[in-house]
């Protein structure tokens, strides 16, 4: 099978002041039709970077080299506006914060009509229709109120599900979500988790999951790649990283989320002596 996207040496520098400070230090990884790559790491290690540097989302004081093939071709060293087409469509990414997705004066269904008139040749009444399918999709309840509302007006839970929604609608060949669900409530990431293991499974669509949280990568990835200060400091299977990580950087991980892990069991286990 092909890869939908193959990373090879991608190295980002940062100049400032004609100084070169190095971000990301040559990594490598690929991810297939219908599986998901899991990026862990945490605050800082450069996951977030590495796909910006990908889809062209850095600055002009940054300088990105290595190549980035996704469909034959090398992203890097597109153009602005390439890359731009590119994402949204075939690529779509879904962010930490939906509330920065939005545009705060403008409804959701202007929202949405906005990125199928620039993506598709629906015409007015289908795009409507398309986007009150799109919110039942996600289980929005009444999406013909909903559509109506500015985005202060629905959760952030709401809004990343539509935006979750918007994204796959547009059928593309590549989801990238970025720490999707951390700047949500517990219980509601539970609910977004689960819309993405869904996506998995009825969509051929790759993934590539980023997350600082190793129980979030574990509910989702088929592979996980482990950086470390912009390096890559692991790769392999979950299991693999879980059971036995190569690196002393993963095994801290490891570790950090057993303990954790352990420390929850123990509570729950002393709650159950105590109402019994
Ligand atoms: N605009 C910027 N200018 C210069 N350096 C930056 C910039 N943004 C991030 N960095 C640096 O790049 C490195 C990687 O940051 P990145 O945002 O990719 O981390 P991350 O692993 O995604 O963490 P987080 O989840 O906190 O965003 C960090 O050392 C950070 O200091």
């Amino acid at each position: 099978m092909e890869p939908v996207l193959e990373v090879k040496n991608l190295l980002v520098e940062h100049c400032r002041k004609k100084q070169k400070h190095t971000i990301i230090k040559g990594i490598d990884f690929k991810v297939f039709p219908g599986q998901c790559l899991g990026i862990l790491g945490e605050s800082g290690s450069g996951k977030s970077m590495s796909l910006k540097a990908v889809m062209g989302l850095l600055g002009d004081d940054f300088s990105v080299t290595g190549e980035a093939l996704f469909g034959g071709e090398n992203l890097i060293g597109k153009t602005r506006e390439q890359l731009r087409q590119i994402r949204g469509k075939r690529v779509a990414m879904i962010l930490q914060n939906p509330m920065t997705c939005f545009d705060p004066l403008y409804r959701i269904e202007d929202q949405l009509s906005e990125t199928y008139r620039e993506h598709t040749e629906l015409t007015r009444k289908e795009i409507y229709e398309k986007s009150l399918e799109v919110l039942s999709t996600m289980q929005i309840k009444n999406p013909q109120e909903a559509v109506k509302k500015y985005p202060h007006q629905l959760s952030g839970g709401m809004l990343q599900r539509i935006m979750i929604g918007l994204a796959m609608s547009m059928e593309p060949d590549l989801l990238i979500a970025d720490e999707p669900t951390t700047a949500i409530d517990a219980i509601t990431q539970f609910e977004i988790m689960k819309e993405f293991i869904r996506i998995k499974k009825e969509s051929n669509t790759a993934m590539i999951f980023i997350s600082h949280d190793l129980g979030v990568i574990s509910a989702i990835s088929d592979e996980v790649l482990v950086l470390n200060k912009g390096k890559m400091a692991d790769q392999g299977t979950f299991r693999q990283i879980y059971e036995q990580p190569k690196d002393p950087y993963t095994r801290l991980l490891v570790e950090k989320k057993k303990a954790v892990m352990n420390q929850y069991h123990r509570a729950l286990g002393r709650k159950g002596v105590m109402s019994h």
